[in-house]
């Protein structure tokens, strides 16, 4: 359980987040939802220990992340993996290579920095490029693919690293809606099969509802909704995207329904590639 307690972080006199309490049941698919500058981004940054709160704590099952350090901080990071809307891949590199640096915090520095992967490395990278139809692009440079095919090597680099927690801030913002349905279908496979708890930044209304199990509705860095998607009525859209609401809502009618070709959550963890 992903615990965050009264959670407050300032900019000078501006409250990004502002006293947020939250418990992340494992292996749910959370959409955090809310106007530009609601404090999604932040909170996201928050648990990953991107930036630092100002005040109050954020607790994963007995560990106390906001006073961790060192290589204790970075194991945090390792697990608890970041995906971000820019993608954040290294574009003069290939695919493949991309996809190993989810690795390197398994790995002993000497054989990274060399980059002497084992062979269960690779089989285990190409395994997670096949489960988003990447396989076929291992040996192309990173900046010859299209913004979604990039986004599904980010998922594919993220799910390598074996996190309990993916952190994706705002991934399909930059995105056309067909990719936008690949890298959402993506997330919900990493969520069903592996199990791996997903906090998702998204501005459509309806993405969030489709795909989310809960949504947590923030303005001005306060929660104002958490529940299901079809407990949002359209009165709480209103108060969470104040004038940006007719826009947001005016997406529902745009945006195709998901694919539902979601395999079913096992009880445990299935191996990645099995
Ligand atoms: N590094 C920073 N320095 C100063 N102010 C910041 C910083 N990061 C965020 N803020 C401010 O904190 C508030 C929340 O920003 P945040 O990026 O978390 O919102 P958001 O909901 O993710 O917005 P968007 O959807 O536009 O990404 C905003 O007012 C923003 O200007």
């Amino acid at each position: 359980m992903l615990v965050i307690d009264n959670l407050t972080r300032h900019y000078g006199d501006r409250r990004a987040l502002d006293g947020v309490s939250l418990r992340i049941e494992p292996g749910s698919f959370v959409g955090v939802i809310g106007r530009s500058g609601a404090g999604k981004s932040t909170l996201l940054r928050l648990i990953n220990r991107l930036a630092e709160p100002s005040s109050g704590r954020i607790l994963h099952g007995e560990t106390d992340v906001t006073a961790l350090s060192g290589h204790q901080l970075r194991d945090w990071r390792a697990r608890c993996a970041m995906i971000f809307q820019q993608f954040n891949l290294v574009g003069r590199l290939d695919v493949m290579t991309n996809v190993l640096m989810g690795r390197l915090s398994h790995v002993p520095s000497h054989r990274s920095l060399l980059r002497m992967w084992s062979e269960a490395d690779k089989a285990m990278a190409l395994a997670a490029l096949d489960g988003f139809d990447m396989g076929q692009f291992a040996g192309v440079r990173a900046d010859q693919l299209s913004g979604g095919q990039q986004q599904r090597v980010a998922i594919a680099r993220a799910l390598v690293q074996e996190p309990e927690i993916i952190l994706a801030d705002e991934p399909v913002a930059s995105l056309d809606p067909r990719n936008t349905r690949l890298v959402m279908d993506a997330l919900a496979e990493v969520n069903r099969r592996y199990g791996i708890t997903v906090m998702c930044n998204l501005h459509s209304l309806d993405l969030a509802r489709a795909y989310c199990d809960r949504l947590i509705g923030l303005v001005a860095g306060r929660v104002v909704f958490d529940g299901r998607g079809f407990d949002l009525t359209e009165d709480v859209a209103r108060r969470l995207y104040g004038l940006e609401a007719g826009e947001v809502l005016d997406d529902e009618a745009s945006m195709p329904p998901p694919s539902m070709t979601i395999p079913a959550r096992p009880a445990h963890h299935a191996a990645i590639g099995a």
